[in-house]
């Protein structure tokens, strides 16, 4: 159903700790030996935030927080921060998309173990620093009337603590925002392997949108930012095709 490009990756963890909305961790835990793994549903709500460019923000010459990038009306033309703001090391080593309605596993990836580079496809063409931070994928139009996708991402951190790991996630059709994804993994010991699985509830689009989004290809798009103590360390952008199998 998809075809996707490797940002980073390696091994897994198979160790669950079950979480739910409303608390920093999510809520309830359940674990077994060294990793640790969550459910997360977003926040539940988003207040409106003034509306801010990624000029105003690139031109504030400090660290963006989460609050300024929910101001963005648009996706983003280039990153908000650079790769060596990932000072934490925390470094994505498994993706799989499911669609919760049924459990078809529809997309997954995982670096290979002897951490080999991979080609990969950079937003801005070749290879450069911001290779492994864009991902293309290609859908079939039935995804866009899915109802609850799961993404499991795994991760690991470097030697450092993270005492709050928060991901928001913007999808975008051209200009328009469709919907505006917020989780919080929370705490990360220090060189740990995580893994969580991000509860996409999708939105009800409307038939003429999904009909220009499956003939539109690419002209979906998300910018996935990463904040560490509300500080963003990592940025990734993603397009969609939702044109497969036609
Ligand atoms: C159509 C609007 C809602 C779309 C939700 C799409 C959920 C897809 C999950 C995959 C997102 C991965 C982003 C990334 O790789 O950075």
């Amino acid at each position: 159903m998809s075809e996707r490009k490797p940002r980073t990756e390696t091994s897994t963890s198979a160790n669950m700790l079950d979480a739910e909305p409303g608390s920093a961790a999510g809520g309830r835990e359940r674990r077994s030996g060294g990793g640790v793994m969550k459910r997360l549903k977003p926040r539940r709500s988003q207040p409106e935030r003034r509306p801010v460019t990624e000029d105003e923000l690139r031109g504030l010459g400090r660290d963006i927080t989460p609050d300024e990038v929910l101001g963005l009306r648009s996706v983003t033309r280039d990153y908000l921060c650079k790769p060596e703001d990932n000072v934490f090391n925390v470094d994505f080593t498994r993706f799989k998309i499911r669609d919760m309605e049924t459990g078809t596993v529809l997309f997954e990836i995982a670096k290979p173990p002897n951490n080999d580079p991979l080609e990969e496809e950079d937003v801005n063409g070749g290879s450069d620093s911001n290779t492994g931070r864009f991902v293309r994928y290609q859908f079939t139009p039935a995804f866009l009337r899915l109802g609850t996708v799961g993404a499991t991402v795994e991760f690991t951190v470097g030697d450092r603590p993270i005492s709050s790991f928060r991901m928001i996630e913007r999808h975008y059709f051209r200009d328009q925002l469709l919907k505006s994804f917020d989780f919080d993994f929370g705490f990360c010991i220090p060189n740990s392997r995580n893994s969580c699985e991000h509860i996409y509830e999708f939105p009800q689009l409307p038939d003429e949108l999904i009909r220009q989004m499956v003939e539109n290809p690419y002209e979906t798009r998300s910018d996935s930012f990463y904040f560490v103590d509300n500080k963003l360390i990592m940025h990734n952008k993603a397009d969609y095709a939702y044109n497969g199998g036609q």
